[in-house]
């Protein structure tokens, strides 16, 4: 089942002699051609050492990180001094939620985040346990979002930290984080967001919204991999324990040699971002509409999730009575994902999709089609007669798909055990 990657590769071009149409934008998003050559001089004639404060080199690369922390720190209305630089997003979680729960645990020991978290958050969260906090995990309703109400009631004396992401990464939701912000603030409890799937998506100003920590990634906007940044409020001041400890850059929250040419690159995606985002997406919308229209001429297709209050970037599917894998074999013409790229090592169905109340069939049978900046109308109008065209083979050889037609309840079968 696991093949080595370099099979995979060879396997793939046996049966599709072109790399695929990509629509696995919230795996990553390629790097924009203007991101890399924004990069280059780093590698090449800049390649000083950020905290070098004696010459030329160290200056230059200094400069150019500061401008990328201003481009960061003005697509989401931050001040620069709040932004922290890390390695990505699942660094960021790991100091915003290990960081704030070890300073303040004088203050109570618990955590409300929800089940369909990102496993960056909710893998930090069960080891945070394990050190002796209590969790409270809220379970979405079936549109995918969480209630004000619900989390007003999940809140206790001792609660002193809230994680809730604002886009999420298997279906695109958005949730309402400036209700939670305002919730958070008035009991004095931390309020941290995952917001590595939202940036360039959804408008984010952090001089509103009440949230004070929160997470970024340059990859999922057209950024390099390996470098993010969290944001760390200053008005209220927020107190981290630092997790990597050394030559105390970042002001001593988080100590490592500033990569220059990574952080160059997410400044100038998000830079990029924040021009571009309006026009983006209007066109976005329009392409996830068309493919969303075309997917629904298909009988016996359901979309998951919210379809308001979402990205447009993601259209998550379920195929009802197509088999899961049969079904990503088939479609190999084009790169997507069956639930979280992070997880489908597994063949476990999506935590988010059962957390949304589908059953195991259907979260099995589910497609994640993400779009984005490189995606054209000829990849939708593709996508679609593919899907179209297989799931009609695959529909034709499954026996559930008769019974289906022939009106028998399926059910209600008694499957004989085996
Ligand atoms: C919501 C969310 N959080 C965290 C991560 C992890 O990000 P990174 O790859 O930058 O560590 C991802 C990426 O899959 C994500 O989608």
């Amino acid at each position: 089942m696991n093949a080595p990657l370099d099979k995979k590769i060879e396997q793939s071009f046996v049966t599709a002699p072109h790399f695929p149409i990509y629509m696995d934008y919230s795996a990553t998003t390629p790097v924009d051609p203007r991101v890399a050559d924004k990069m280059i001089p780093f590698l090449r004639e800049q390649f000083g050492n950020p905290a070098s404060r004696s010459h030329m080199y160290g200056w230059s690369a200094e400069a150019a990180i500061e401008e990328a922390r201003g481009h960061v720190a003005a697509l989401v209305g931050a001040d620069p001094r709040e932004i922290i630089w890390t390695s990505g997003a699942t660094e960021s979680n790991n100091l915003a939620l290990k960081g704030a729960a070890n300073f303040y645990k004088t203050k109570g020991k618990h955590i409300i985040t929800v089940k369909t978290e990102h496993k960056a958050v909710l893998d930090t969260v069960r080891e945070l346990e394990r050190q002796g906090f209590e969790a409270t995990y809220l379970e979405p309703q079936d549109n995918g979002l969480i209630t004000i109400e619900q989390l007003a009631a999940a809140i206790r004396p001792d609660t002193i930290l809230v994680s809730v992401m604002l886009v999420n990464n298997e279906i695109g939701v958005i949730q309402p984080i400036d209700a939670i912000g305002e919730l958070c603030r008035s009991k004095g409890i931390i309020f941290h967001c995952d917001a590595a799937q939202a940036t360039g998506k959804v408008h984010i100003d952090l001089e509103k919204t009440k949230c004070d920590l929160m997470t970024f990634t340059a990859h999922k906007t057209y950024g390099p991999k390996g470098v993010g940044a969290l944001y760390v409020r200053r008005k209220p001041r927020i107190r981290l324990e630092a997790q990597m400890h050394g030559g105390g850059h970042e002001r001593g929250l988080r100590s490592g040699t500033l990569p220059t040419h990574q952080i160059a690159g997410m400044g100038e995606a998000f830079r990029l971002a924040k021009i571009e985002m309006d026009a983006e997406l209007v066109r976005v919308k329009a392409l996830r509409d068309r493919l969303a229209k075309g997917l629904m001429e298909i009988e016996e297709v359901y979309i998951n999730g919210d379809m308001e209050h979402r990205v447009p970037h993601n259209l998550n599917v379920s195929f009802n009575y197509v088999e899961g894998e049969s079904l990503i074999m088939a479609i190999k013409d084009i790169a997507v994902s069956s639930g979280s790229a992070c997880t489908s090592a597994s063949l476990e169905p999506s935590y988010v999709l059962r957390a949304l109340g589908r059953s195991d069939e259907l979260a099995h049978s589910s497609i994640r089609f993400t779009i984005g900046r490189f995606t054209t109308e000829e990849d939708i109008d593709f996508t679609i007669d593919l899907l179209k065209s297989k799931v009609g083979k695959l529909r034709e050889l499954s026996p559930l798909w008769d019974m289906y037609k022939d009106g028998i309840d399926i059910s209600t079968i008694q499957w004989a055990a085996h």
